[in-house]
């Protein structure tokens, strides 16, 4: 299996202005972003802009154990997500993690408050901010790769964080846990593949592991400062296939080991109106309306009906 690659996005950082860097760096990065997702569908990025300390201090406020938060808006996603409500796999019991779900930045909404809590919206709603700053840009070169016009997916993610839109930033909190407690066939997080465009992840420690189109699970390195970048599923459909979206799963740790780990997932997702199709022109897959495709997939994975 092809590991993992590690590429330097230093020349597109959030640092940089993007319209001073030059074209030849651009597909040249391109090029490389396109080798990783054809072959792999994972790509570590450094040098992104979003540092180590943000990242650190994203994952710091937490402790949503038990905040039970809904917004009421029928978002679908927005707010708490409990122990084991969530089956990723659901062939699998549910997830052995708590989840937060911030889909929607009105102030009007309810948000975790109190304690290590009282500046969580305002940290997570700067990290999502970040994080749909980099995405875009990973969007329009992802579109540079394939000879697409640049805004061919920057255009279909106008509303990111308004109603109209269910990009959401994911606080996934999995505690300590001793196997013998799991019940058979538990994993931390199912195996499964994201259903959006692109999935920004950034980790405590290590505990992913990724599919390869050979089948077998690799675990991917944590890398400080380095942010892991996936396809989803819709980009795949989108893109007829070209670009993988790999399935992937948290295993729970290995007896003896009490920790818990933590993660923060940004799962980007085109525009609710937008009308996904195959952009080589070919009719692989039919057009579908993005939050006809993501609301299908949660039906999926909560059981909900
Ligand atoms: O926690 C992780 O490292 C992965 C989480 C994940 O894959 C997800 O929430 O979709
Ligand atoms: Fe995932």
């Amino acid at each position: 299996m092809d590991a993992i690659p590690v590429l330097d996005f230093g020349v597109y950082s959030l640092e940089c202005d993007p319209e001073s860097v030059s074209e030849t760096e651009l597909k040249r990065l391109s090029q490389k972003i396109y080798e990783a997702f054809t072959r792999v569908g994972f790509v570590f990025l450094k040098n992104t802009g979003i540092t180590h300390e943000e990242v650190r201090k994203g994952i710091l406020v937490r402790n949503i154990w038990g905040c039970n938060v809904f917004s009421g808006y029928d978002c679908g996603n927005h707010g708490w997500v409990s122990m084991e409500t969530e089956r990723l796999n659901p062939a699998r019991p549910g997830d052995l993690k708590e989840s937060f779900n911030t889909t929607l930045l009105s102030p009007d909404i309810l948000w975790p408050t109190g304690g290590t809590l009282s500046d969580f919206r305002e940290v997570h709603t700067s990290f999502f901010h970040r994080c749909t700053a980099l995405g875009l840009r990973v969007l329009r070169l992802l579109a540079l790769s394939l000879h697409l016009p640049p805004e061919t997916f920057v255009k279909d993610h106008s509303k990111i964080g308004e109603l109209e839109n269910c990009t959401t930033l994911r606080s996934n909190f999995y505690p300590p846990i001793d196997a013998g407690q799991a019940k058979p066939g538990q994993l931390r997080c199912g195996e499964h593949s994201d259903y959006g465009s692109i999935t920004l992840l950034f980790q405590s420690s290590p505990g992913i592991q990724v599919r390869s189109v050979s089948g077998e699970f690799i675990s991917a390195p944590c890398l400080p400062g380095a942010v892991l970048v996936n396809i989803a599923d819709l980009m795949q459909r989108w893109t007829s296939d070209t670009f993988i979206s790999a399935v992937h799963r948290v295993q729970l740790p290995p007896p003896g080991d009490s920790s818990q780990r933590q993660s923060l997932a940004f799962f980007m997702q085109p525009d609710d109106s937008a009308v996904i199709s195959c952009c080589d022109g070919s009719n692989k897959y039919p057009p579908i309306r993005s939050d006809q495709y993501i609301h299908q997939r949660f039906e999926d994975s909560y059981g909900r009906k």
